[in-house]
């Protein structure tokens, strides 16, 4: 391949909501060794939702030596590492120890709603949105952080000596991997914070005020592809410089090579998050979706729209866990193929309220038009229609922001490995729905950022030779049936909403 320069693997580390993976890529972008381990999610409260910082550290080790040892790689053989994560969650830790002082935040705990409704009824909405590109949510990192500085004693005045440092999980990665001497985090990690003004590329001191955020805890802000310092040789057995980092969805928008404006990408694993490249210039929504950082190279940001979806794969995974309907996931496939259809079953997974169009903190999950003859795979096939109901709606408020519908659909994440609701995605979405070889993209896309800094890579034309196709699935499903099933899931919605 053309772009190769020199020999060498990268090792991603994706470190997701709900598992940590590390995945061994040659330098053609092919991968070539995967270790994965599942970690405990804590629910201390109602809508809390928090993870232990030590199991994720743990489980980023043992992943990482895993994923070399079965892809028969030492140090030497590892050009760079790039680090991709679950975003927003919050971990605030002691610089001095590494220590974290409270359990980490999950972007999908809600007790910080009050908070954001009363910043909101104050008046803070527009000019956050203005500078940041979001809109006040608890769904976002800063009223997090606030949250623990207040509720940990003597957290807020440490935080202010610059004694405590806030970061994203690839931050709080970056510090531990590094033996605690970079404190960074990248552009993208950083648009998801509001605390960081998009335009100026640079934490805003006016958001910090709102917020009731000290900056001396916050990390540096670099490039997507940049120098994240040299991890500790005892993580791989020698030195190894991290040279990529970035969010796990634009890290995915960047492996399915969404490269020009334009292109569309849809991850589904715990949640779902559709992201639209919009280029050099960020895009204001009209329709409620989020304006981020899509990645940022040479200083140079690419910002894309984004609509964003709590709750997807977790559906599926607590019909497994919850309700007990099934034993794996991916039995959900069989399921709603075995059914003609869902008998007029429709299941709102409003679990942690509703995010893109809606932004509903307080709706919840429900399960709609049950009669006595409804049973399980009518349950999972409404689950997994929910899921490509809800990116209608994005794709929706995404053609009224950019004008336009996209030529396809990429897709990715665990759920895409279900053929049934990719056709069903196809169907109703109207849009070719494309599902690459790598279904990994998340991670592919980090190993391809390592891999740009280190020179492995050229430049960003290798990315798009990195992706390839692995099956298209062409909408078929007619338009009036396609109506009736999307406006029964409209009204769905509308009765799973909060009442003022
Ligand atoms: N074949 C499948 N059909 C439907 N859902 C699936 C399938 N395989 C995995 N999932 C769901 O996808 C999610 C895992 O996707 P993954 O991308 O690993 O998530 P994350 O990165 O958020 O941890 C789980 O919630 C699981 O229930
Ligand atoms: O862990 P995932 O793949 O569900 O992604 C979580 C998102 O980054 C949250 O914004």
């Amino acid at each position: 391949m053309t772009k190769v320069s020199k020999a060498g693997h990268v090792l991603a580390i994706d470190q997701g909501t709900t598992s940590t993976r590390a995945i061994l890529f040659d330098a053609h972008g092919t991968p070539v060794a995967v270790a994965r381990r599942e970690f405990p999610q804590h629910y201390p409260g109602e809508g809390w939702v928090e993870h232990e910082p030590a199991d994720i550290l743990r489980d980023v080790r043992i992943v990482a030596r895993e994923a070399m040892e079965t892809g028969g790689q030492d140090a030497s053989g590892i050009a760079a590492i790039g680090i991709t994560n679950q975003r927003e969650t919050t971990v605030v830790w002691d610089r001095r120890t590494g220590e974290p002082i409270h359990r980490a935040i999950v972007w999908q705990d809600r007790r910080t709603a009050p908070v954001c409704r009363a910043l909101t009824v104050a008046g803070h909405d527009r000019k956050v949105r203005q500078k940041t590109g979001l809109l006040i949510d608890a769904y976002f990192s800063a009223t997090k952080i606030a949250w623990v500085l207040d509720h940990v004693e003597g957290a807020r005045t440490r935080a202010e000596r610059g004694e405590l440092c806030f970061g994203t999980i690839d931050s709080f990665l970056v510090f531990h991997l590094t033996g605690g001497k970079v404190h960074a985090t990248d552009a993208t990690n950083a648009s998801r914070t509001l605390l960081f003004d998009i335009h100026r590329q640079d934490w805003d001191d006016e958001l910090l005020a709102i917020f009731r955020v000290p900056r001396a805890m916050l990390p540096q802000v670099l490039d997507s592809a940049d120098d994240y310092g040299m991890t500790v040789p005892d993580l791989l057995g020698a030195p190894v410089p991290i040279a990529g980092v970035a969010g796990d969805q634009q890290a995915a928008t960047f492996g399915q090579s969404c490269l020009e404006p334009g292109m569309v990408k849809s991850t589904y694993g715990t949640g779902c998050f559709a992201l639209i490249n919009t280029g050099s210039t960020p895009v204001e929504s009209q329709n409620r979706l989020l304006t981020t950082v899509a990645y940022r190279l040479d200083g140079r940001p690419t910002y894309a729209l984004e609509g964003s979806i709590f709750v997807a794969g977790a559906a599926i995974k607590w019909l497994r866990d919850g309700l007990g309907v099934i034993t794996h996931a991916s039995q959900t496939d069989d399921m709603a193929t075995r059914v003609p259809d869902s008998h007029g079953v429709y299941f709102v997974p409003a679990f942690v309220g509703l995010g893109a169009p809606h932004w509903d903190p307080d709706a919840r999950a429900a399960i709609h038009g049950m009669t006595f003859d409804a049973g399980p795979a009518h349950i999972a096939r409404a689950a997994l229609e929910a899921v490509a109901y809800q990116t209608r709606d994005l794709m929706d408020a995404m053609a009224g922001d950019w004008g336009g519908r996209p030529n396809a659909l990429r897709i990715d994440g665990g759920m895409a490995a279900n053929d049934w609701l990719c056709q069903f995605l196809a169907d109703m979405t109207g849009l070719p729905v494309e599902r690459p070889e790598v279904i990994e993209t998340t991670a592919l896309g980090a190993a391809c950022l390592a891999a740009l800094r280190v020179g492995l890579f050229e430049g960003i034309g290798a990315v798009s030779q990195a992706w390839k196709l692995d099956r298209r699935f062409e909408p078929r499903m007619d338009e009036p049936r396609r109506a009736k099933l999307y406006g029964g899931w409209l009204d769905a919605v509308d009765r799973a909403r909060s009442r003022p």
